[in-house]
């Protein structure tokens, strides 16, 4: 074998797409590379443009690009494929370059950029291959009837006047683009200029025109991908290092199996790869909007956390998330992720919350002394009846509830005196002591109540899981300082019949997705199960898909996350068109960033495209279930013709969301027995059943993703629930802005659930959260 031979990250994604035979020649092709870049067979000519570039043939339509990157340490030449392109689609003028701000080798394709750009700046692009003899001739193109000129149309004014040269340089755009970046005048233009772009000109060049600041898009887009070290620009050896590739002395063939799955298991974006394998002094922070690619980065962080640990018999990494049926979803992908390391999958526990504090308060009580567990809701059923049987008027049972929750619970206030002093920040209505006095004498009632049926809520249970880790941390602190203070000698005596020896933290890194929605206890007893100092804990969250009641601070909660939090921007799941209808959802409000700051969604965006979604109005619910089953016809049709056509393919392409729990029954009993559709209810452990199309409530949908969706019943009076909340305008308006937020929230998860298709319809007033 004379040469090493890699393949540039597009170009295998270029691979993917082409004919299962035109695979198999390249596998040929690259064998016969690595053993004889010169053979004739192989045709390697560099070209005219930039010398750099040289082609080479697959076969007789199909043309390799390489470019030489260096020698590797058995002195053999190594050799980078660019692109794997038809021969007609190769021309002089590509290029390629080392990126200024990366180090990294970067492929410019000015054949991708679009028409009108390459007009504007006067390049012409020549064929590296005139037209084969044998080939057919296109059919002459008739010439048009000339029709009198239309006056030419005003020039547009370019849509980054804003900026210079030097800005776009410094930011990270290759160089071949600037000049065509700067003359781009509408957003169809940037799309085409960015398309085929190297990643980073893209994400800056999207960025500025989403009307990032300059220094936030140096900051956010830039600055995290910088190379640590000096860039060489000519030195494609050590460029080599620092560019996504794949060796092709691996199978290829394998790997093109593989097909799309690959994304995002090898191919991070490098933010998110410097996210997930980075070195953190203390907690730090993800968060980004719907499908910016926070679970990846945060399934690939528990996997660097892994492979610096190496093998072992016990678990010291937490990957942890608020909903049961994310758990199911975060295991598979987990699994996929490791298949070739299974042993360090073995490091990893992976549970959902309230199952860990069920299982920590599970340990601490004595035999025969567990409670069951009961839903918010059932508990808030048993307040109300005993506001009733006291005769209680003044208190409404949900305020008393989230007073419970937020402050008593959440702060674990354990007598009345200590309730009188509590914080109340963000809780809106204020409370005189008198009436601290009343509350507390109603929840004290309250509990024992619960108690007395044996139950207790989930809440309960993690303020309870809290206090024990915390009592545990405190523990394992003060052996380690009884230790030190006796000169580190062997504690056996002490120890000895107390189980202390073998008292540590439960884990050493912790790695919590959905972070938004945890409770205030779950917080508390992450912090005390894992030792406070590097990589201690990784969160993964979006408040603006909050659709819980726990809001936090995190600084408060002993979680100090300042100077390491980061936010994605860029969405792979839902297109353009799909995110800005959810963005207008979102329109004007202003967020948390869970630590007394607030978030944004500025620069979130998608580059890719499908249809806009449809809105449509109906009278009355019959219509609109009616009108449902047509859409689910027409997306099965759609489906059949990309050649997924049996009902087993299709399972788990679309679905049917829904505000409110009823709706679920009358949509899929009707989709059932009207219109012969199969379902399967999304219920907290994941879809039930085999049925092709997946029907939930919206807080269902959180963390998942369809190719087509729609949402039915999203009319005034179910999403914001009005009956329920109207009241509170005037008696608790920030529980009622709350409680908006609440429900603008939840229609936000469910539109970006969409990755292809979006349908949103309604029957009588549509919801105030959707515009014309
Ligand atoms: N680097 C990448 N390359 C290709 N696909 C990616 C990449 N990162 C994420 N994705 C894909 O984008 C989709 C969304 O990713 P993910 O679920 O991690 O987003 P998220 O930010 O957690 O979303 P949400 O907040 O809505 O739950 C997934 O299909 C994922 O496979």
């Amino acid at each position: 074998m004379t040469v090493h031979l890699s393949l540039y990250q597009k170009a295998e994604q270029e691979l993917y797409k082409l004919d299962q035979s035109v695979k198999g020649q390249f596998y040929n092709f690259c064998h016969n590379f690595r053993e004889n870049p010169d053979h004739p067979g192989l045709d390697l000519k560099p070209l005219k443009g930039d010398g750099r570039i040289f082609r080479a043939k697959i076969n007789r339509s199909y043309r390799a690009l390489l470019t030489r990157a260096g020698v590797d340490a058995k002195g053999r030449e190594r050799w980078l494929v660019i692109a794997v392109r038809h021969r007609k689609d190769v021309y002089e003028q590509l290029s390629v370059a080392i990126n200024r701000v990366t180090g990294a080798i970067e492929f410019v394709d000015l054949s991708v950029v679009g028409e009108s750009s390459l007009r504007r700046a006067g390049i012409d692009l020549t064929p590296a291959e005139p037209e084969a003899e044998d080939e057919p001739e296109a059919a002459p193109v008739e010439a048009p009837v000339a029709e009198a000129p239309a006056p030419p149309p005003a020039p547009a004014a370019p849509l980054l006047a804003a900026y210079h040269a030097d800005d776009l340089r410094d930011l990270g755009v290759a160089d071949s683009l600037i000049d065509l970046a700067l003359a781009v005048t509408d957003s169809a233009e940037l799309d085409a200029l960015t398309a085929g772009a190297p990643l980073l000109s893209r994400d800056v060049l999207i960025g500025l025109a989403a009307g990032m600041p300059l220094e936030e898009v140096r900051a956010e887009i830039t600055q995290p991908v910088r190379a640590e070290e000096a860039v060489d620009p000519e030195d494609f050896g050590a460029a080599l290092a620092r560019t996504p590739v794949t060796t092709l002395d691996e199978d290829i063939q394998k790997i093109l199996e593989q097909g799309d799955f690959r994304a995002w298991k090898a191919y991070l974006h490098p933010t998110q790869r410097r996210l997930a394998t980075r070195h953190y002094s203390g907690p730090a922070r993800v968060s980004g909007g719907p499908g910016t690619g926070k679970t990846i980065v945060a399934l690939h962080r528990v996997k660097s956390l892994a492979e610096q640990l190496g093998e072992g018999h016990d678990k010291p990494i937490l990957l942890t998330t608020f909903t049961k049926n994310l758990t199911t979803d975060l295991k598979a992908r987990l699994a996929y992720l490791f298949d070739d390391t299974p042993e360090l999958l073995d490091r990893v526990e992976i549970t959902h919350i309230d199952q860990l504090a069920g299982r920590v308060v599970g340990e601490n009580a004595a035999a025969g002394r567990t409670k069951a567990r009961i839903a918010d809701r059932m508990a808030l059923r048993e307040l109300r009846e005993l506001l009733q049987e006291l005769d209680e008027h003044r208190w409404d049972p949900e305020f008393l509830m989230e007073e419970w929750e937020q402050v008593i619970l959440g702060q674990s206030i354990p007598t009345r005196t200590d309730y009188f002093k509590a914080r109340r920040a963000g809780r809106g209505r204020g409370v005189t002591r008198m009436e601290r006095n009343e509350i507390w004498k109603i929840l004290e009632q309250f509990t024992s109540r619960l108690d007395k049926l044996g139950v207790e809520t989930w809440g309960q249970t993690a303020e309870r899981a809290a206090r024990f880790e915390i009592e545990r941390a405190m523990k394992v602190q003060h052996r380690r300082e009884y230790k030190e203070q006796i000169g580190g000698l062997d504690l056996r005596h002490r120890d000895d019949g107390s189980g202390m020896r073998y008292l540590h933290h439960r884990y050493r890194h912790i790695v919590v997705d959905e972070a938004q929605d945890l409770r205030p206890a779950h917080w508390k007893m992450l912090r005390a199960m894992v030792e406070p100092g590097p990589d201690d804990l990784f969160l993964a969250g979006d408040t603006y898909q909050r659709i819980y009641n726990n809001q936090v601070s995190l600084g408060a909660l002993g979680i100090n996350i300042r100077g390491r939090s980061t936010r994605l921007t860029l969405s792979y799941r839902t297109t353009k068109e799909i995110l800005s209808k959810a963005l207008t959802v979102m329109a004007g409000q202003d967020y948390d960033d869970m630590d007394d700051g607030s978030e944004t969604l500025k620069g979130y965006r998608s580059v890719l495209h499908g249809p806009v979604p449809d809105l449509v109005e109906y009278d009355f619910w019959p219509d609109e279930l009616k009108g449902l089953a047509k859409t689910l016809d027409a997306w099965k049709r759609e489906l059949a013709t990309d050649g997924k056509g049996t009902a087993r393919d299709i399972r788990g392409s679309l679905a049917v969301c829904v505000a409110e729990r009823d709706k679920v029954n009358e949509v899929m009993y009707y989709l059932e027995t009207e219109a012969g559709i199969r379902c399967s209810e999304l219920t907290k452990d994941g879809p039930r059943g085999n049925g092709e199309v997946h029907v939930g409530t919206m807080h269902r949908f959180k963390g998942l993703e369809y190719q087509k969706l729609a949402i039915v019943a999203a009319s005034e009076g179910i999403i914001p629930p009005t009956s329920r909340i109207a009241r509170l305008e005037a008696e608790d308006p920030a529980r009622y802005t709350r409680e908006l937020h609440k429900s603008r929230s939840l229609l936000f998860v469910a539109a970006t659930r969409a990755r292809d298709a979006l349908t949103i319809s309604w029957h009588g007033h549509r919801s105030r959260f959707l515009s014309a």
